[in-house]
């Protein structure tokens, strides 16, 4: 694998490497003013295939764009060229699936979960709200800090009005996907479901060795009730995470009423959600301009989808060996 580019960030000093994804280096910076960010710097290779380099933008230019306090906030970024980067919220306590791996039994208790589990339905409510499908709901890309959630990753998300490429990861990917038919706030739905089965009963409702297998249990098997698994769970919230896999779309509630589900099992007492206006899109931007809250002007221009790798749908399409179930083929 390749170095990323650029090696240096004007206007912030680069410390340790955080972590690699497929796409891209991130790495701790410290800003102008002091502030601990995560820098996303695309690897070479992501700015050399056009797809990879689209969807870097993608992700640059929606993350700016959207506000809301469950998703992870973004900073400042460039989206094209050889000086793209992308600067967001820093989370010394990682990503959920890291965080969840450091728990005993990778559980957290039953409260946390549902709080978790609360927050990333709210950030799923206010993409489907907007008529954005976020297309990769996973643990990978939930970051954690203080016992609150944060939805991240943002390449593969379009707005429906706009069409964009149907993509997913194959643990989390509804069956729809799996028939190659299109994504939809549904689809990301089914995705909070298999989450629910992880977070509230420590398993994934399907499981397989291979792609092939995988797809078959999305497909053709039904998940066993979650209050069977973990009897604590309240019935409203098993049912809901049942209906949140079933196997056609228009059967599958909304996000926000597993959010309301959620908060009324904690105890609370769901209020309507209340939703920033988007703001004002990044401008299309020359290699090595930077847009974010902090920096230019932004004018009004339209976004532009940015097409995804689409994930196989059939079997003949899948990958033979080397499948990551956490990962799309990107490149
Ligand atoms: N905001 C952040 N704060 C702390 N660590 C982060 C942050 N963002 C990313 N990381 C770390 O960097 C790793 C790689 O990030 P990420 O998975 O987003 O890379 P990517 O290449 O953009 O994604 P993908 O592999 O889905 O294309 C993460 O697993 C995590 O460990």
């Amino acid at each position: 694998m390749t170095e990323p580019t650029p090696i240096s960030i004007p206007g912030y000093t680069l410390l340790q490497a955080l972590g690699r994804g497929n796409t891209s280096l991130v790495r701790l910076g410290v800003g102008a003013d002091g502030r601990e960010v995560a820098l996303k710097i695309p690897l070479a290779e992501t700015l050399a295939v056009h797809e990879a380099a689209e969807r870097f933008g993608n992700e640059v230019r929606l993350t700016l764009q959207f506000r809301h306090p469950h998703l992870v906030p973004g900073y400042a970024g460039t989206p094209f060229g050889p000086l793209s980067f992308l600067a967001i919220r820093y989370y010394p306590e990682g990503a959920l699936n890291e965080h969840l791996a450091r728990q005993p039994g990778r559980m957290l208790p039953l409260q946390d979960s549902m709080r978790l589990l609360a927050d990333i339905a709210s950030a799923l409510t206010y993409l489907h709200h907007l008529g954005a499908v976020h297309q990769d709901v996973k643990t990978q890309n939930v970051y954690v800090s203080e016992g609150r959630a944060s939805l991240g990753d943002l390449g593969n998300t379009y707005f429906t009005s706009q069409g964009g490429k149907v993509s997913g990861s194959p643990f989390y990917m509804a069956p729809e996907i799996y028939h190659g038919e299109g994504s939809s706030g549904a689809s990301d739905v089914y995705s909070l479901g298999i989450m629910m089965y992880e977070l509230l009963c420590g398993q994934r409702p399907f499981t397989g060795n291979t792609y092939e297998e995988l797809m078959v249990a999305h497909m053709t098997r039904f998940p066993q009730p979650l209050i069977h698994l973990n009897p604590q769970v309240a019935r409203n919230v098993s049912r809901l995470a049942e209906l949140a896999l079933a196997k056609r779309p228009h059967d599958r509630p909304t996000a926000d009423a597993i959010r309301r589900a959620l908060l009324t099992a904690m105890g609370e007492t769901p209020q309507d959600e209340r939703f920033h206006e988007l703001e004002d899109a990044p401008p299309v931007l020359e290699a090595g301009q930077r847009a974010g809250r902090h920096g230019m002007a932004t004018p009004r221009v339209p976004l532009q989808p940015t097409p995804s790798v689409p994930a196989p749908a059939k079997a003949s399409e899948a990958p033979a060996k080397g499948w990551n179930p956490f990962k799309r083929a990107k490149k």
